[in-house]
């Protein structure tokens, strides 16, 4: 449950788990709850009632320490460090070994096309570098988890692409989307929220009963939910 002072309940009762190995899709029309969800598992914004555990027990900041976020518009990146110095800020802060964090980071920076903007201040990068950034930055951590919400916001098609790929590849994570494509090509559970509340919980047999076989359909099925 949380209420924003003098607001609407923005979340009012969600209730969910996130499985190792499993990716979740969460779902819903803007103002749904999903960045409140995924602040309050930050620890960024504190709930008003109701419980949240992270590996089974309630979360501490050590223990928060296992996820790796992605916070919406690219939030988690320091404007005035320069993209190299925020992976490494990051890895560091994940406590990820020195040498991995500049193989890795390396294999970021060229994975997102960011070799060119490498010793470039994070806030002199155009919308969709910060975006490559800010997710090179979350995935360096090496987490037990990841938290991604509304990955891929301002990429291009072929960023777009690449960071499914990337995805396909992460066993345990939780986004937020309103991108048919990404939500279809990634998903083994789907959630939708709609007033802060669940509106369907549904796996991919249960999507496939109700005619939904691609991004185009699920699309169409999403249309329906909101509405
Ligand atoms: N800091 C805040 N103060 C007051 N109200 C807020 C705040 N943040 C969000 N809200 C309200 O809480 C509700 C849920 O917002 P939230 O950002 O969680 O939705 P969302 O599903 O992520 O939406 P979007 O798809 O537009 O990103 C909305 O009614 C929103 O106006």
């Amino acid at each position: 449950m949380k209420t924003y002072p003098g607001g609407t309940p923005a979340l009012r009762g969600v209730d969910f788990f996130l499985r190792t190995g499993e990716r979740v899709v969460l779902l819903g029309p803007n103002g749904a709850g999903k960045t409140t969800l995924v602040k309050i598992i930050a620890g960024l914004v504190e709930p008003d009632a109701g419980e949240l555990k992270v590996f089974g027990s309630r979360p501490t900041p050590g223990k928060r320490r296992w996820l790796s976020f992605l916070f919406e518009e690219a939030e988690n990146l320091y404007g005035y460090l320069t993209a190299w110095e925020n992976l490494l800020f990051y890895g560091r802060l994940a406590g990820v070994p020195e040498r991995t964090i500049r193989e890795k980071g390396l294999e970021l920076l060229s994975a997102f096309g960011l070799g060119e903007a490498r010793d470039r201040l994070a806030q002199n990068l155009s919308r969709g570098q910060k975006q490559r950034l800010a997710l090179a930055s979350t995935l360096i951590q090496e987490a037990a988890a990841y938290v991604l919400d509304e990955p891929t916001l301002g990429l291009d098609l072929q960023s777009q692409n690449d960071l499914i790929a990337r995805i396909k590849e992460l066993p345990t994570v939780l986004i937020t989307t309103h991108d048919p494509v990404l939500a279809w090509e990634v998903a083994d559970r789907f959630i939708v929220l709609k007033g802060g509340e669940v509106r369907e919980i549904a796996v991919r047999s249960d999507l496939a009963a109700k005619g939904v076989h691609d991004p185009e359909t699920l699309r169409n099925w999403l249309l329906e939910v909101y509405r």
